[in-house]
Formats: structure tokens, sequence, C-alpha cells
């Protein structure tokens, strides 16, 4: 049987290519399609609005349908909202909603103790991949010889609200955790003096379109380390989270990362 699903910020930019591929897998069916009472085009067909057709599931604050599984990508209001809606459902919630603040993380946390909820900064495979390869690179390289020092640098595009990304935020605390490294840094001016070795510095540019790029850096003296991964367009982490939600329908009520699904 379909696995039934709720849409969170279903006619954002990540929401519209969730109902475009959600609405083209047969094991999922998208019977809601949450938005903000206040967006241009709520009351309007979902599937419309991502431009696939009529879909017969409209951009709505309240559904009366029953779901196993919320997926939010939406702003952080809307992600403390979908908190709630995931609980009075008893739906699994998939939480992609990056930037945060510690209250809305306390939530989510919460609800994790009643409801499964898969959380991460990145739904993408080859973003999950490359945590695990800079996680194996700060290991080896945490007591090399005159150190490594590591600098997170990240593109997105203009309308990006949050900053650093999620994503480099992650990378740098799993780094530092193998690290043993404790300061953190956004960018440089003026005289900040000699680089110290126990710091991580991220780095966010905003140009254009981009749909995500990290790049991690690892210098030595004499030699540099360095892994990118690059998003070509947004459906790595549509369909990341799409398999996040079968992944957590009917799972026992926990918190779970993008490795439990992708078995990584
Ligand atoms: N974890 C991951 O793999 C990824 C996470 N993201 C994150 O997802 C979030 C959304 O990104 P985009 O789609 O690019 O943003 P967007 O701005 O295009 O879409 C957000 C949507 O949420 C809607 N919204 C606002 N308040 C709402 C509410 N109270 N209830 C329901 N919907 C509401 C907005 O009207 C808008 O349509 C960002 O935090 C971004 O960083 C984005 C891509 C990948
Ligand atoms: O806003 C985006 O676009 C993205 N946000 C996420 C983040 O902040 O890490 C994930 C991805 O890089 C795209």
């Amino acid at each position: 049987m379909a696995t039934r699903i709720a849409i969170n910020g279903a006619a954002g930019r990540m929401g519209q290519r969730l109902v475009a591929l959600g609405s083209q897998d047969k094991s999922l069916d998208i019977v809601a399609c949450f938005e903000h009472a206040g967006h241009a085009k709520f009351g309007q067909d979902a599937g419309v609005v991502a431009g696939i057709g009529e879909l017969g599931v409209p951009l709505q604050e309240e559904t009366d349908a029953q779901y196993s599984a919320i997926i939010d990508f939406s702003v952080p209001a809307g992600a403390h909202a979908a908190v709630e809606r995931a609980v009075n459902a008893k739906a699994a919630l998939v939480m992609a909603t990056t930037g945060l603040e510690e209250e809305h993380q306390a939530k989510i946390r919460e609800a994790a103790n009643v409801i499964p909820v898969v959380w991460a900064p990145s739904m993408s495979t080859t973003v999950n991949l490359t945590m695990k390869l800079c996680e194996i690179a700060a290991e080896a390289l945490k007591d090399i010889p005159g150190g490594a020092d590591v600098e997170v640098l990240e593109r997105h595009h203009r309308f990006k609200e949050d900053s650093p990304s999620g994503t480099a935020l992650r990378f740098g605390e799993l780094i530092a955790a193998k690290m043993g490294i404790t300061e953190f840094v956004h960018g440089r001016e003026g005289r900040p003096g000699a680089r110290p070795h126990n710091e991580i510095a991220y780095h966010a540019i905003r140009t254009g379109d981009n749909p995500g790029e990290h790049t991690i850096i690892f210098g030595l003296l004499g030699e540099t380390i360095e892994m990118t991964v690059r998003a070509s367009n947004r459906d790595c982490y549509a369909t990341g989270a799409l398999q996040a939600a079968k992944f957590a329908a009917g799972k026992p009520a926990g918190l779970y990362n993008m490795n439990d699904v992708l078995g990584l």
C-alpha cells in the first residue's frame, strides 16, 4: 500500500520538486500540501503550482486527510507548525528546514520521544557520503605534525535566508568532534593574526541560482586535500526526503538521520 504523505511548504522551491517527484512515485500518495495562508498561490492546486498539472490537492492550512508522514521544507515558523502537525497526526516527521533557533530544535527533539523523526540539514546521498569521508579525513589528520587547518566553503542561490548553510555547520560539527576543535569563525577581516589550529572557519557565498555546493578544505604544510560536493539541481534533496518519509512511516518513535535512511 502507498505511504500517505503531507508536504509542508509545498509551494516553495523544494516543495514544488517534492510534489512533482512524489506524484510520480507509485509507492507514495500525496494527500495534503500545506502552505502559509499569505502565499500568493494559496488555495490553488499544488500540482498546477509545481508545473505537473492537476494533483487534486490544494495548497491549504488544514486537512481532514490522514497521513503517515509529513515532510517539511519551509521556514522556522513553518517547521514549528510541521512538528505540531506531525505529533497531532501521530505521523512521522521528515525535518529538512535549516536555520532553526534552539527553541525549534528543542521541539523537534521532544517530538522524537513520541513520533519517528528524520532530521538532516541535507537529504542528498552524496552530501551525506561526503560527511563520512570528511570524518575519515579528520580522524586521520587530527594529530598530523604541523597541524591541519579546516575551512568550510559553501555556495548557494541568492534567495537563501540562512547562513552558513545547515550542511556547512554539520560538516564543521562532525570534523570538530573528530579533531577536538572548539572554536568556529565566520569569514575574516582586518588583522585577525596568524590562524590558530583550534578553529574551523565558514565562508558563505550567495550568487544566482546555485542549488548548493560545499567544499571542505584540510590544509597541511606542504599539501592540501579538498572535498567538494555539488548539486546540479534540487532533486537530490527531494528524492532523499521522499525516501526518508517511506523509511520513517511506521517506525518506532526516535531521532533518525540520513545515514539511517541511506544505510551509510
Ligand atoms: N535538508 C535538505 O536537504 C534541504 C534543506 N533546505 C532547506 O529547506 C528550507 C526551504 O527551502 P526552499 O524551498 O528553497 O525555500 P522557499 O522559500 O522556496 O520555500 C519555503 C516555503 O515555505 C512556505 N511557508 C512559510 N511559512 C510557512 C508555514 N507557516 N507553513 C507552511 N509553509 C510555510 C513559504 O511560503 C514557501 O513557499 C530552507 O530552510 C532550506 O535551507 C533546502 C534544500 C535542501
Ligand atoms: O537553502 C538551500 O537551498 C539548501 N539548504 C540546505 C542547507 O542549508 O544546508 C541544504 C542544501 O545545501 C540546499
